[in-house]
């Protein structure tokens, strides 16, 4: 409870100035509630009174009336002002530092979380804060103002009637606390219900072609029908429970008015009390029910909030992947490939996996050469360039750049020097243009943009569309063929110069042709220090220095085409195969 509100002070505390001013303006807009009904109290006596003299003191009182309704507007309209933009500022703040820190975090978080579920959850929750630090501080003030001076102006009045009216108060508090617990534990039941909805519902739709192919659109409205199903079920409760709640919350005025008009009217009868005194102690009372109403609300704000600022810190304290390690100073960073790649025995695990996925690994890449890795489906190639690009971060004393151990480089620093064009290829909702520049703002050079068309064998095909770079390429590029979108891909990794480009099976989904072109303007002429290709092309492959097969996470055999023929099975079977297609 203490972290939770240390952490949102500190938060408020940059506009502390904004929140001094929202308080005061909120002590003004009661203070000229409560002084309003003494007026009409005072107008009420005067005509009660019936005296002639009593016109101009009567139309002096209606005048202060209608000056005070109108500062009552401006001081109300400026309280609100000033504590919700600051609430907003911290909503916008926060969902900025929430952004940055779950791109620093690594795979295992991905892994472990689905992108649906953290959208739903980083919304909910910086909503549940924004809520207490806007609406939930201005109820507080509210309260505390308005339960100080209202009921002292009562009991100025009355003592005992204003006993009679905190009767009924408490009764309805006592329920209507009663009620807002059960309502905040089916809110939360309700949020976990969304976030898993929205994470499901995500998924099936970035996989729509696959639920159409596979026809298993009955899985896929069953599992979302589930979740729905019980969304359903905890809205409903929280209807039932507000339908009760809240009549109760908003007719306490009333009730309050009842009993004012009741035990007040006999004060009345009896001489106790004026008829303006009875109209302004009516007032009071409906004055008085605001801050109990607001009281409920505030309660379940809080309440709500703070699992919110709970789950926004497990966030925020989590430690990025690269939070440890130190950035690497301009001039070693530029120079980092400069003596090449080593792996040394290297062995990886993932966070979630039971057995390693790579074993006792060792080869080193030297500035120039082109390095080829091959072996079947599931044989941990790409688990492997993963350990060179600092996707996977293996061990120390495994890979190093020159002398530095690459366990102790940032991500960041790593990829400064290696690029990878990975399999599954991720376009923007842009332009062609756009998808391949992406990235290459802080680069301190380029390469000329249709070089790197032609290089990637997209010129012809740019050529078709009417309206060339500037075509938009749909979400995730659905506009586009996958060979399409695997050389606008490779146009990316070749806009910026790197030292070693890794090139994830990018063949893949290419004609003959195309195929032979690529290979020729990356091998002939490769456009990075060095080369990894991932590839079971034998056309490919024996252009290489060396090439690494590996079998079930181990490297089986190393060597160039002819060593390869003699070392590897799987090597002289992929050329048989190829052969005789
Ligand atoms: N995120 C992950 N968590 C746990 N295990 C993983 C993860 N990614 C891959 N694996 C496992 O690691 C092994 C190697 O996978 P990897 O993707 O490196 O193989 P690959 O040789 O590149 O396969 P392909 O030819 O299909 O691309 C597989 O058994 C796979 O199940």
């Amino acid at each position: 409870m203490f972290s939770k509100l240390k952490f949102l002070f500190s938060y408020m505390h940059q506009y502390r100035w904004w929140y001094t001013g929202g308080i005061l303006f909120l002590a003004l807009t009661v203070w000229v509630s409560v002084t309003i009904p003494e007026f009409i109290q005072r107008s009420i006596d005067l005509i009660a009174d019936g005296r002639a003299g009593n016109e101009a003191d009567f139309n002096k009182n209606v005048l202060i009336i209608v000056g005070l309704a109108l500062a009552l507007i401006l001081v109300r309209t400026f309280s609100r002002i000033l504590i919700f933009i600051p609430a907003r500022l911290i909503e916008r703040q926060l969902k900025g530092e929430m952004f940055r820190k779950l791109s620093s975090f690594g795979k295992d978080y991905y892994d472990e979380n689905l992108s649906g579920s953290i959208i739903s959850r980083i919304n909910n929750d910086i909503n549940g804060l924004r809520l207490i630090a806007g609406f939930g501080i201005l109820q507080i003030g509210n309260i505390i103002f308005s339960l100080s001076l209202t009921p002292y102006k009562m009991w100025q009045l009355s003592p005992a009637l204003t006993l009679y009216c905190i009767v009924p108060m408490v009764v309805v508090f006592i329920i209507v606390r009663i009620g807002m617990a059960i309502m905040v534990k089916n809110t939360r039941l309700q949020m976990n219900t969304l976030q898993r909805l929205s994470g499901k519902t995500i998924s099936f739709l970035s996989g729509n072609s696959v639920i159409k192919s596979y026809n298993i659109y009955d899985y896929a409205e069953r599992e979302v029908q589930k979740e729905n199903i019980s969304l359903f079920g905890q809205t409903l409760k929280i209807a039932w429970i507000r339908s009760f709640v809240m009549p109760l919350l908003f007719n306490l005025g009333q009730i309050l008015k009842i009993v004012v008009l009741f035990v007040g009217g006999m004060y009345v009868i009896n001489g106790k009390f004026t008829i303006g005194e009875l109209t302004g102690y009516i007032a009071y009372a409906a004055l008085l029910s605001q801050p109990i109403m607001g009281l409920g609300w505030v309660l379940t704000i809080f309440q709500q909030g703070f699992v919110g600022i709970s789950s926004i810190q497990t966030i925020l304290e989590r430690r990025g992947a690269d939070e440890k390690r130190q950035a690497l100073p301009d001039e070693i960073k530029a120079n980092l490939f400069g003596d090449g790649i080593r792996v040394k025995n290297l062995n990886f695990t993932y966070h979630n996996g039971e057995k390693p996925e790579l074993q006792a690994i060792s080869f080193t890449i030297k500035p120039g050469q082109v390095v080829g890795i091959t072996g079947k489906v599931g044989s941990g190639k790409t688990t492997l360039i993963n350990c060179l690009n600092g996707y996977l971060r293996p061990e120390k004393g495994m890979v190093y750049f020159g002398d530095l151990d690459a366990a102790d480089l940032r991500s960041e620093d790593i990829r400064s020097s290696v690029r990878t064009v990975s399999q599954e290829v991720f376009l923007f909702s842009d332009t062609i243009e756009n998808n391949i520049a992406f990235g290459s703002e802080k680069a301190p050079t380029k390469n000329d943009f249709k070089e790197v068309i032609y290089k990637s064998s997209f010129a012809d095909e740019l050529a078709r569309f009417p309206k060339k770079e500037k075509t938009l390429v749909g979400e995730k590029g659905i506009m586009l063929s996958g060979g399409q979108k695997q050389r606008i891909s490779l146009a990316r990794a070749l806009y910026t110069p790197c030292d070693l480009l890794i090139l994830d099976d990018v063949f893949s989904a290419v004609d003959t042709d195309t195929e032979r072109f690529l290979i020729k303007q990356i091998f002939d002429n490769h456009p990075a220090k060095s080369l990894v290709v991932i590839s079971n092309r034998i056309s490919v492959l024996e252009k290489t220095d060396f090439t690494i097969v590996l079998e079930e996470g181990r490297m089986a055999a190393k060597g160039n085409h002819r060593e390869l023929l003699e070392q590897s099975e799987f090597y002289r079977d992929i050329l048989a195969l190829q052969q005789e297609s």
